[in-house]
């Protein structure tokens, strides 16, 4: 961590896909991660043409030039932790591999992107072999229900204890922590908890938000997690902390005026912290 003005700054690197819409990928990245009083870097792995209604278009850079991104990057700074989301392309996904081989931050998390929320691919289907591979030399793994189910070949989990036990498969197969997430589930609470080969570590869970600004969770609740690892140290901890913000950014996230066309909108990542620290930035009064 770099110290200024007495203060420990996180140096976080996300490598993820662009969303222009501002709801996920690198972009709700860079928000979560300065939420969490980190500096935000990214190296983009993907291009997407997509909004709050879903994916129109991906288009991958060639896999050497996602190579030139990250050195130029390492070469330069030092990166305290990482996060990984869309990888796109099994080219993509091999790059970023032997990247992380090489250069291997403190901190690794891995949000296993293969499908969004609308439906749509954003892992082609001959780069899950190189996926696997990377979540083996992860500290963290963060996969929503369907991503469980593809990470172990099960039917997708209905029940929260059916969720663990996929968790700890994965958990046993990968020597990895897995993050659980219950966003998917029919249920009137969330739970996400910390799960290893043995079980539960940690669990966090609060009623489910009635609301529509879902869009990009798993990209700001990965981000965040990586940032405060650096931070608290401790994986609980940062779970406790990342969860009761996103509550409150999934809650505000309707007052952004983003997505009311139909589509399942962002969360506001920023706004608690311009609301603390009294500043106003809409012109609401005269
Ligand atoms: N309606 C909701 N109310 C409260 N928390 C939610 C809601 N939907 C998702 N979350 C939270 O958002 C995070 C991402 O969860 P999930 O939707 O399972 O993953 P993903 O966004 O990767 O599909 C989790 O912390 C989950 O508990
Ligand atoms: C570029 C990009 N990366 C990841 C996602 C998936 O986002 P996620 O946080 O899993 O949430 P949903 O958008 O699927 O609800 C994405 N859409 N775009």
């Amino acid at each position: 961590m770099s110290a200024l003005h007495g203060r420990k700054v996180p140096r976080v690197l996300s490598i993820a896909g662009s969303d222009p819409s501002g709801g996920a990928g690198i972009q709700a990245d860079l928000k979560s991660i300065a939420a969490h009083c980190g500096y935000g870097m990214a190296v983009i792995t993907a291009l997407t043409a997509q909004n709050t209604q879903g994916v129109r278009g991906v288009h991958a850079p060639p896999a050497e030039f996602v190579t030139q991104q990250l050195d130029a990057v390492s070469d330069d700074i030092a990166v305290d932790a990482v996060k990984i989301g869309m990888l796109g392309t099994a080219g993509v996904a091999d790059a970023v591999g032997a990247w992380l081989r090489r250069v291997r931050p403190p901190v690794v998390v891995i949000d296993p992107v293969m499908i969004s929320t609308s439906g749509d691919r954003l892992l082609e289907p001959a780069a899950e072999a190189a996926l696997r591979d990377l979540i083996s030399l992860a500290d963290l793994v963060t996969p929503n229900i369907p991503e469980l189910a593809a990470l172990t070949g099960a039917a997708e989990a209905v029940t929260w204890t059916e969720v663990v036990a996929q968790a700890r498969q994965v958990a046993h197969e990968h020597d990895v922590l897995v993050l659980a997430k219950g966003g998917h589930l029919m249920a009137s609470d969330t739970p996400d908890a910390l799960v290893s080969a043995a079980g539960e570590e940690a669990r966090v869970s609060g009623p489910r938000l009635v609301a529509t600004s879902t869009h990009g969770t798993g990209c700001s609740l990965s981000s965040a997690m990586a940032t405060l690892r650096v931070t608290t140290g401790s994986w609980p901890e940062s779970l406790r902390r990342a969860t009761t913000w996103l509550r409150a950014a999934i809650a505000r996230g309707e007052s952004l005026g983003v997505g009311s066309r139909g589509g399942h909108g962002p969360v506001d990542h920023l706004g608690m912290l311009w609301d603390a620290a009294g500043v106003k930035p809409y012109a609401l009064e005269a």
